[in-house]
């Protein structure tokens, strides 16, 4: 059985941006209520007492956009100073980031992943649902400000969309050929957007690395990472770039992670809505930890049999939570 040691974290369900993928506007999203979010001091609590004594050891903080969370420097803080913690790391669509970079390095944030669908910022502006003053500079700068403050490795993660920012793929492969980034391609997933995904569908990583291929050659690379990419390097290049393939390909057998939603539910699989438990609820009744890590021990000998038996059920897009609710 693989060990499941890593935990994502959804800071909170709201977002600064709408991305067509995720929450495009229009769509009816029930916000979780102030009372209803784990405070930070719930969430330390469940770190310390639960989730670390049953093994975990690795945390990446997203959301909706985790920098929108009061406190999350701090956070960072209290998350790295547990001697047990291997890796905080964090996903984010890098509106805030410039203000806040240094800030979270000196926290002891190491990893950061940064989302940019495009290089080009009226598609940028369309995909993420803007309809005011052009987002895709400030974005920019704060991958600049996240490289600068040291940032290492620094990846940025472009979801591809059919007839959308599909034929940019060349443009963003390029950019690790200079800079020691690593750019990701992410096959959409029908959470979030139905509609969209009915209409687009998605383009396979090998089509991708095809035309990458083509152009400059492709060949397999290392990056540090925890996650299911497959991790490639344009000849000569600095950076590297890596394919997150959940459409095409089937990486449920080495898979090492959980996700805990900002309301404190525990869920075993991203791609099906089996198995998850409530944490918050007994936490404020008083449940006893040991209670509670008897439950996330159960949780952790059934995950096996969730990835596996319910996959194909999770790919046809019947979902009660958003990608920004579950963290991605
Ligand atoms: N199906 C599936 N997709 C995943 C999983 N983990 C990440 N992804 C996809 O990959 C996207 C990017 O993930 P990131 O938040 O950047 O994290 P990561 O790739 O695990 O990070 P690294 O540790 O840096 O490799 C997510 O939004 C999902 O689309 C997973 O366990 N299952
Ligand atoms: C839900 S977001 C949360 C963190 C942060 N707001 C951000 O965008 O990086 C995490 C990741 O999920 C990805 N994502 C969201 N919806 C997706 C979908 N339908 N298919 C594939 N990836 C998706 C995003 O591109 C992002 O990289
Ligand atoms: S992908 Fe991230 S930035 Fe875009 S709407 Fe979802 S949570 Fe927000
Ligand atoms: S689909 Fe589920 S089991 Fe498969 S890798 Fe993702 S979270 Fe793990």
């Amino acid at each position: 059985m693989n060990l499941v040691d890593y935990l994502r974290i959804s800071l909170i369900d709201r977002c600064n941006f709408q991305c067509q993928y995720c929450m495009p506007e229009g769509a009816e999203i029930d916000y979780i209520l102030q009372q209803n979010l784990l405070t930070l001091d719930e969430l330390l609590t469940l770190l310390r007492e639960v989730f670390i004594p049953v093994g975990f050891t690795r945390f990446r903080l997203t959301g909706g956009e985790p920098l929108l969370r009061p406190g999350v420097v701090e956070l960072v803080k209290q998350i790295n100073a547990f001697p047990e913690t291997k890796d905080v790391a964090m996903t984010t669509n890098g509106f805030l980031l410039a203000g806040m970079a240094e800030d979270l390095y000196k926290a002891g944030l190491r990893r950061i992943n940064i989302s940019l669908d495009s290089l080009d910022p009226d598609i940028f502006d369309q995909i993420i649902g803007n309809r005011g003053r052009s987002r895709w500079q400030q974005v920019w700068e704060g991958i600049q400000a996240a490289y600068e403050v040291g940032f290492n490795p620094l990846k940025l993660n472009v979801v591809v969309i059919p007839g959308v920012n599909d034929h940019e793929v060349l443009e963003l492969a390029k950019l690790t050929i200079e800079r020691q980034w690593h750019v990701r391609f992410i096959e959409f997933m029908p959470i979030g957007n139905n509609d969209l995904f009915a209409d687009r569908g998605w383009i396979s990583s090998e089509e991708l690395r095809q035309q990458i291929r083509e152009k400059w050659g492709l060949e397999t690379a290392q990056v540090r990472g925890n996650g299911p990419a497959d991790v490639f390097q344009i000849p000569g290049a600095k950076g590297t770039l890596g394919f997150i393939s959940q459409m095409s390909e089937c990486f449920c057998d080495r898979c090492n992670r959980m996700r805990l939603s900002a309301d404190g539910w525990l869920r075993p699989c991203l791609l099906n809505e089996t198995g998850q438990i409530d944490l918050k609820t007994p936490l404020r009744q008083n449940v006893t930890f040991e209670e509670l890590r008897e439950q996330v021990n159960n949780l952790l000998t059934i995950k096996p049999d969730i990835n596996f038996k319910q996959r194909d059920s999770g790919t046809t897009g019947n979902y009660s939570r958003t990608m920004s609710q579950i963290g991605g």
